[in-house]
């Protein structure tokens, strides 16, 4: 299908529902979407509302029960085999016995890369998230806001063109996380790649977004897609702008129209 050919993650009326000792758990339902190749995408919606699973579907960590998937053009399964992804955890889940460098370098050994590949590899995902310099370190020796980008340097080691990103600044202060969200933008700018990345803050989606993906619970499916207007170039201050207030306005209606104030 050539509307496939240049999505990098399309699904259609896709669908899971879990099995679970108490009964099935229908987390996505009914979603909807096409990125396309360079787009930011971010997820945002209500703890529960399937942001973390459509990621795992994604990443073929997870199956679809209902729908269509297709990952490059191609089925999760085969995106994965080609190594067409890298995932960033919630949490660094940094190696505490390995240094940054070996930490970058585990997945490159396990896919027997030589040495001096594995080397070119480390170094330039160092420089990529400003991090040169500090590969002999250990985690330990890193702040929280350098732990996640060492952990952003592994999941660019492999250079593929999609990163998925699963609330990777959830846990940092408001400060680090400005910082690490320009850098992160710059970082897209210069390699343009294509990222899928779930947050719960409002003004984070929209600072980084081309496309904010407005999720609802039970079942998790999508309220609403806004397609941002906001320049490429994104100084922090453009958070006072009111085109920047006007999108955030919009998450907010979606997010309050989808959801209950019961539980
Ligand atoms: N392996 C599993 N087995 C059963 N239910 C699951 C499983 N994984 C997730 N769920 C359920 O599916 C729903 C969606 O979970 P998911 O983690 O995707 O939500 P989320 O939007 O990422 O939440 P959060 O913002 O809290 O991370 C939840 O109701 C969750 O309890």
């Amino acid at each position: 299908m050539a509307e496939n050919q240049s999505s990098v993650v399309s699904a259609k009326n896709l669908g899971l529902t879990f099995q679970t000792n108490d009964g099935p758990v229908n987390a996505l339902t009914g979603v909807n979407l096409d990125v396309r190749k360079g787009d930011f995408v971010s997820f945002i919606g209500p703890s529960g509302c399937g942001k973390t699973t459509f990621l795992r579907v994604i990443a073929d960590l997870e199956k679809a029960t209902e729908g269509q998937i297709l990952v490059n053009g191609t089925t999760p399964e085969d995106a994965r085999k080609n190594r067409s992804y890298g995932y960033v955890f919630q949490a660094a889940a940094l190696y505490p016995w390995r240094t940054i460098e070996k930490n970058i370098a585990l997945p490159l050994e396990i896919m027997g890369y030589s040495k001096d590949e594995q080397k070119k590899r480390i170094d330039h995902t160092l420089s990529l998230v400003n991090l040169s310099g500090f590969g002999k370190k250990y985690p330990w020796q890193l702040s929280g806001g350098m732990q996640q980008r060492a952990s952003i340097a592994r999941a660019l080691a492999f250079d593929a063109d999609l990163l998925l990103m699963d609330e990777p600044f959830g846990a940092l202060d408001e400060i680090v996380r400005d910082h690490l969200n320009q850098q992160l933008l710059e970082l897209w700018a210069r390699t343009n790649k294509t990222i899928c990345f779930v947050t719960h803050s409002i003004p984070e989606a929209v600072y980084l977004s081309t496309k904010i993906v407005v999720m609802s619970p039970r079942p998790g499916r999508v309220t609403d897609i806004i397609e941002s207007t906001l320049p490429k170039e994104r100084p922090l201050d453009i958070r006072e702008t009111p085109e920047f207030l006007a999108i955030a306005h919009r998450v907010r209606e979606g997010l309050k129209a989808g959801h209950s104030y019961d539980d």
